[in-house]
């Protein structure tokens, strides 16, 4: 079957993981209702077509932060791609730059900045960083992302410790035998590799390695070390997104960690135009959570965002296809999105602004 939507990607993918993983890929946070939530937000912003515009030429590439894109996308930042495929983030790296995505490298990659870089040398990447303990850790992480052309770091906030997922707790979830932080000391990710029932040796692992005492003030110990922009992901207010450009970040990341963190809170959609109308105008923001169509691209752009990253869509790529797979799920993506401009009558992505979107309640 060749795979014609997101979701026939993710049915591939599921017959082929073991439930475990498919369970640490897709799981969330308590109920899961914030992952429900995310997807089903996209859904409620009603595309408002424009007729009788010449749509024979459209074009959905952008530039961000000085590089060029196909279309306004990029990998998420996901621990541990080998759980998918042999040839974890390598594929992945292979599969954005040929669809000319974006890819955020996560801290927990199981593959070396550096292996990454040399896998896919024209790509763009950026390396997604948690805040750790241990600080010098840390610093030798950016300076290593430096010399290995990364483009950016984006800090992530809103994990001062992990989210309570039921299916690992119930699967007592432990990263399989081989599967390491290739980026971090071994000391400082062996909690992951076991489990007591009950537990998750993820949420251990983040126990003993996330420094939950980190606040605005620090931020500055990680600005001074890097030229590089830095990004925060994981806010959701207007309040945080003001402080964060009070604090120096050069674009944000809204998004609520698509529902595994805390459950309960607004999917990406409904808070990005309030992050939007609160930076200024120039700042870029970025958003993730439950994007499973290229016209949720189109909307994330409508609403303010300069792109978007989609998560576990392009682990399922991975897993059932390796790094083709991988490019199957972004070059849908935006064939979805290029489809949507022409028959929007929004031929380019500054033609889609508010007027885009018609914006249902969800009461009714
Ligand atoms: C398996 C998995 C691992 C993840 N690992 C990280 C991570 O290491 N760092 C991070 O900032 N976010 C991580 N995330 C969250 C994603 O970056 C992103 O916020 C979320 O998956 C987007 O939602 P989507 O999967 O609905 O597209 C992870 C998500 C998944 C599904
Ligand atoms: C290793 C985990 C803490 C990675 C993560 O952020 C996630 O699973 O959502």
């Amino acid at each position: 079957m060749v795979p014609l939507t997101l979701a026939e990607h993710g049915a591939l993918a599921q017959a082929r993981l073991p439930a475990v993983i498919w369970d640490f890929f897709e799981g969330a946070a308590g109920s899961e209702w914030t992952a429900r939530a995310n997807a089903d937000a996209w859904r409620r912003h009603l595309l408002r077509p424009r007729v009788l515009v010449d749509v024979s030429a459209p074009d959905c590439g952008t530039e961000l932060f000085g590089a060029r894109l196909a279309a306004p996308y990029g990998v998420a930042p996901m621990a541990y791609h080998g759980l998918a495929h042999p040839d974890a983030e390598c594929a992945t790296a292979r599969a954005a730059a040929a669809a000319g995505a974006l890819l955020v490298v996560s801290i927990f990659a199981g593959r070396t900045l550096e292996e990454i870089a040399a896998a896919a040398p024209g790509g763009t990447r950026w390396l997604q960083l948690y805040w750790l303990r241990d600080r010098e850790a840390l610093a030798a992480l950016v300076a290593r992302a430096e010399a290995a052309d990364y483009r950016a770091l984006v800090l992530t906030v809103d994990a001062p410790k992990v989210g309570r997922r039921l299916r690992d707790l119930r699967n007592a979830f432990a990263l399989p035998p081989g599967m390491t932080a290739a980026n971090l000391a071994a000391r400082l990710t062996s909690g992951a590799a076991h489990a007591e029932p009950g537990r998750s040796g993820i949420e251990e692992h983040s126990r003993q390695q996330f420094d939950p005492a980190v606040t605005w003030a620090d931020l500055a110990w990680l600005r001074r070390r890097t030229t590089l922009p830095l990004l925060l992901k994981g806010v959701l207010t207007a309040e945080d997104a003001k402080l964060a450009v009070d604090h120096g970040a050069d674009g944000l990341v809204v998004s609520n960690h698509g529902g595994r963190q805390l459950d309960g809170t607004p999917p990406a959609a409904d808070a990005l135009a309030e992050v939007v109308d609160a930076v200024p105008a120039d700042l870029p923001v970025l958003v993730d959570g439950g994007l499973r169509h290229g016209a949720d691209l189109a909307r994330a752009v409508a609403l303010g965002a300069r792109a978007a990253l989609v998560g576990r869509p392009v682990l399922w790529g991975l897993a059932h296809g390796g790094a083709d797979g991988a490019r199957a799920v972004l070059d849908l993506l935006r064939e979805e999105l290029l489809d949507t401009l022409v028959l929007a009558g929004r031929p380019a992505l500054a033609d889609l602004d508010r007027g885009a979107l018609a914006s249902r309640s969800p009461y009714i």
